[in-house]
């Protein structure tokens, strides 16, 4: 038999396959869906201090290669994800908090408030939410991401990694990894949607969402090149003691093998997830578990980063 199990900074997953922040996973419904699958984790919607709206709809929108969004961070408001934590216990899975506050301030205040919380497992800090309007990605702002990350450490006591946006230029990636490599990060999670990309009706001659005109992040099979990148990259570059969580174009048990052969520790499923619902959580398990058992590795260490160059 083979084992999907992994940890990361000492929280044990069952299965390294959970769901990514954003999909289904904004209401206590839909997060007791996800501790009720095969989940190895319940990861919650990118919580803002204040309960948000979001953006005007249709905010969402998907094609046959994947999906164009510009939700605008919706959720219930933090307190709504703390007092979940409790009904997460439930489940014997670890339950994780994504924040995003809309402020540098907003998240010391969220991480000092999570502080010695004992039913979350661990914070994913939001630095790539590229849909609320005036606001850039602080990911993508190196110096802005040092200064968020000095004051966060500050204050934080549980497991804490953060969710990377995808990065193109090579230099990027040494100047982000120069900021990561001085933090005590559990993880990154590489990748967010690619932001700002635009799906057009040919034949309606319109876009598709309404927010932005037009404009929103992309995910699905079209950025899983992207995403391998940035898994791969990141797990040349950072400190070993940071794991890599993959995220992007992950819609089958190969997808989540190709992944990991990049580096990753666990994987994330969004438009996926979005599309099939909790069933895609046991269908991809059970692939990747068909996959391992042909190539006769037992377990997630026995592949994962053994990613081979041509030289
Ligand atoms: O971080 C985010 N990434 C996305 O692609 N969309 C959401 C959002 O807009 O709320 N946030």
């Amino acid at each position: 038999a083979v084992s999907l199990a992994t940890s990361i900074a000492g929280v044990s997953l069952s299965s390294c396959l959970y769901n990514a922040s954003g999909p289904l996973c904004t209401t206590a419904e839909e997060l007791d869906a996800i501790g009720n699958s095969e989940a190895g984790a319940i990861l919650s919607k990118s919580a803002t201090l204040e309960k948000r709206a979001g953006n005007p709809e249709p905010r969402y929108f998907e094609t046959p290669w994947g999906s164009i969004n510009s939700m605008g961070l919706p959720n219930e408001g933090f307190q709504y994800y703390l007092d979940y934590a409790s009904r997460a216990e439930a489940f014997a899975k670890p339950y994780i908090m994504s924040i995003s506050g809309l402020s540098h301030q907003d998240n010391v205040d969220m991480i000092k408030a999570l502080a010695g919380q004992k039913h979350i497992a661990a914070i994913e800090l939001n630095l790539s939410c590229p849909n609320v309007p005036g606001k850039p990605q602080t990911g993508y702002d190196f110096e802005q991401s040092r200064a968020l990350l000095q004051r966060v450490f500050e204050h934080v006591s549980l497991p804490l990694g953060v969710k990377l946006p995808p990065y193109f230029d090579l230099p990027h990636f040494d100047m982000m990894a120069a900021v990561l490599n001085d933090y005590p990060l559990a993880f990154v999670t590489c990748v967010n949607s690619i932001g700002n990309g635009l799906v057009i009706d040919p034949e309606s001659e319109s876009v598709v969402i309404k927010p932005k005109s037009g404009f929103g992040g992309i995910g699905g099979d079209f950025i899983k090149p992207t995403a391998l990148a940035n898994v791969r990259k990141f797990y040349t570059l950072l400190n070993k003691d940071i794991a890599i969580i993959g995220c992007g174009g992950v819609k089958s048990g190969l997808d989540a093998f190709e992944h990991i052969l990049c580096g990753a520790s666990a994987v994330q499923i969004g438009t996926q997830f979005m599309r099939e619902g909790t069933t895609c959580f046991s269908r991809i398990a059970r692939e990747l578990g068909e996959i391992m058992q042909q190539k006769g590795y037992a377990d997630i260490t026995s592949f994962q980063g053994k990613l081979r160059s041509l030289d």
